[in-house]
């Protein structure tokens, strides 16, 4: 069945052409609307992709039972309420530096005109005037430019400042003092000693709780009277009612804006004071960062129904090595091991310890070890289990991991062994190769060892080693009419316990797994699904 994507946001024609031409998708395209005109839709999306319009708060996700991913066409993510997204298993990535260029365009061009006064001159014009004294401005050249957050965008509005012969100051506590000087960017310790120092100040940090409403009436007032504020980064940095009292009381010269707190109903007395130079929100507005962000989108959401690990992800944990084509393939293998202990576990699990051995003893396992959660809480947990949630599952279930490594192992170039106990003496072990990157081999499970594809319908099958047991399955299934696709047997001791691996090319009923259950000498029986 095909996926529905629903899309919130206006997207590049060419990422709407790609996803309409999937045809393993079903598209609703919806820009702009509110909530109620799109509720039904979302009741049935499993992927969304919205832009700045489209808060997706805790009542959006309740209302979209379906929703696996989340693709925000944009940078900021402050608008998405990202625990309860990562709670429910949903990921969520955005588009980072793909607007870039053009937010710091803007963000100079909101500087100019503010401060050359071109919007007043050109609408002054348009109505017919021809007054060349009234608009008499102020150069860049020679300003001191404060920049708050010298990220992807700040970077940029310094290297364009700098092209203007300004002078720029930073702040910013999260960089390394090597990027300030890699920037030629002067850097200053706190926000209240950059706006003394600088005549214009502008922001370029994500809104979040430690940076919602930090540019106040103190950072405003050591801004002065000749400073100017720009914000294109987000509404509520500077705290908005504090904004209009200090340009209304001349505490600062004036303000350039194209975020606000409440978009799109933005607060009018600032809107329409004469010292406040705004745009709606179109930092990112050019066909340039819209096709970049369109094709990303688009790469990413195919990438992410893959079940593959994306590249712009936002609430999945710490996840190291990913473009590793050995480390993709024992993630993959290592899923279905997790997924087959939750098939066969006849135990509730309190310790699992995972080991690594040979070449990926030495890499980043975290992709291992979280594919193996998320194929064991599949099995085990009502809801839907994701990259994003598995871990936290993990932890909800109260299974305590280790991991040790053993690069000296040299049976194989790579193996993968994971130990599971529970709270008594109870234990399962199960293990796995993979060869060439892709065949993927389960070679252990306890004290029994195979070389068995784990894929498809399968059967595990454990028994007294006697004579005629195998017989008996055979002919057990060949009555129910399922067909054997292989047949792997183990045994730890001649006369001791014997496993079976069956591999069958339909699924097995409840009664027809109690028929081979009954077979004498047969231990254990259990279905399984990869
Ligand atoms: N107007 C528009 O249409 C656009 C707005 N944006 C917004 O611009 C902002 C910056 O975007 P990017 O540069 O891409 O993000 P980024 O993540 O590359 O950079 C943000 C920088 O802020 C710094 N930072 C975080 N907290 C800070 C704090 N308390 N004090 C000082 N610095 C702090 C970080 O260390 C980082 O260097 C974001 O809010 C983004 O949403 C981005 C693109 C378009
Ligand atoms: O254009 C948009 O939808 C929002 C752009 C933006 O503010 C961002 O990327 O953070």
């Amino acid at each position: 069945m095909a996926n529905v994507i629903l899309i919130t946001g206006k997207l590049h024609p060419e990422a709407i052409e790609a996803f309409q031409k999937d045809s393993s998708l079903e598209l609703i395209y919806k820009p702009d609307c509110k909530f109620d005109q799109f509720k039904t839709d979302l009741a049935r999306a499993q992927v969304l992709v919205t832009r700045s319009e489209t808060a997706i708060d805790r009542h959006l996700i309740d209302h979209a039972p379906e929703l696996k991913i989340v693709a925000r066409a944009a940078v900021g993510v402050g608008n998405i309420d990202l625990d309860y997204a990562t709670e429910k298993g949903i990921l969520v990535m955005n588009t980072p530096g793909k607007n870039t260029n053009s937010a710091a365009e803007l963000t100079l061009g909101l500087i100019l005109g503010m401060l050359r006064h071109i919007p007043e001159s050109h609408n002054h014009m348009k109505q017919g005037g021809w007054d060349r004294h009234r608009f008499t401005g102020r150069e860049l050249r020679g300003k001191k430019v404060g920049i708050v957050g010298l990220g992807n965008v700040g970077h940029r509005v310094a290297k364009f400042c700098r092209g203007f012969d300004a002078e720029v100051f930073a702040y910013d506590p999260y960089i390394s003092p090597a990027v300030f000087q890699k920037n030629s960017v002067e850097q200053v310790k706190n926000l209240q000693e950059l706006a003394r120092r600088v005549d214009i100040l502008t922001v370029h940090v994500p809104k979040n709780k430690e940076t919602t409403g930090m540019v106040d009436g103190e950072v405003l007032g050591a801004l002065g009277p000749e400073g100017y504020f720009v914000n294109a980064a987000r509404g509520g940095v500077a705290d908005e009612q504090e904004l209009l009292k200090a340009i209304q009381e001349g505490v600062i010269a004036g303000a350039a804006l194209d975020t606000f707190d409440n978009e799109p109903d933005p607060l009018g007395e600032l809107v329409r004071h004469e010292k406040v130079w705004v745009s709606p929100h179109i930092g990112a507005s050019t066909l340039e960062a819209q096709l970049a962000i369109g094709k990303t989108v688009v790469e990413q959401v195919k990438k992410a129904l893959e079940g593959a690990v994306v590249d712009y992800h936002v609430n999945l944990p710490d996840i190291g090595v990913i473009d590793s084509p050995v480390i993709k393939s024992y993630s993959t293998l290592a899923e279905k091991l997790g997924s087959m202990v939750g098939q066969i576990i006849d135990f509730n699990p309190s310790h699992v310890r995972f080991k690594y051995r040979g070449d990926i003893a030495e890499m980043d396992n975290s992709l291992i070890k979280l594919s193996f959660m998320k194929g064991y809480a599949s099995q085990v947990v009502d809801g839907f289990v994701s990259f994003v949630n598995a871990s936290n599952e993990f932890d909800k279930l109260g299974i305590q991991c280790d991991e040790d490594a053993d690069p000296d192992f040299s049976s194989y170039r790579s193996a993968l062994k994971v130990q599971i106990t529970g709270t008594g003496n109870q234990s399962l072990t199960i293990g796995g190769v993979v060869f060439e990157n892709r065949h993927l081999r389960l070679t252990l499970v306890d004290d029994f060892y195979f070389e068995v594809e784990p894929r498809g319908h399968m059967i595990l099958v454990e028994n007294e080693d006697k004579p005629g047991v195998i017989g008996d399955i055979g002919h057990r299934l060949a009555g129910a009419n399922i067909n054997i696709s292989s047949f792997n047997l183990a045994r730890n001791t001649q006369g001791g316990k014997a496993m079976a691996l069956l591999g069958i090319d339909s699924s097995l009923s409840l009664p027809q797994l109690k028929d081979i259950k009954a077979i004498k000498y047969v231990t254990k029986v259990k279905a399984i699904r990869l």
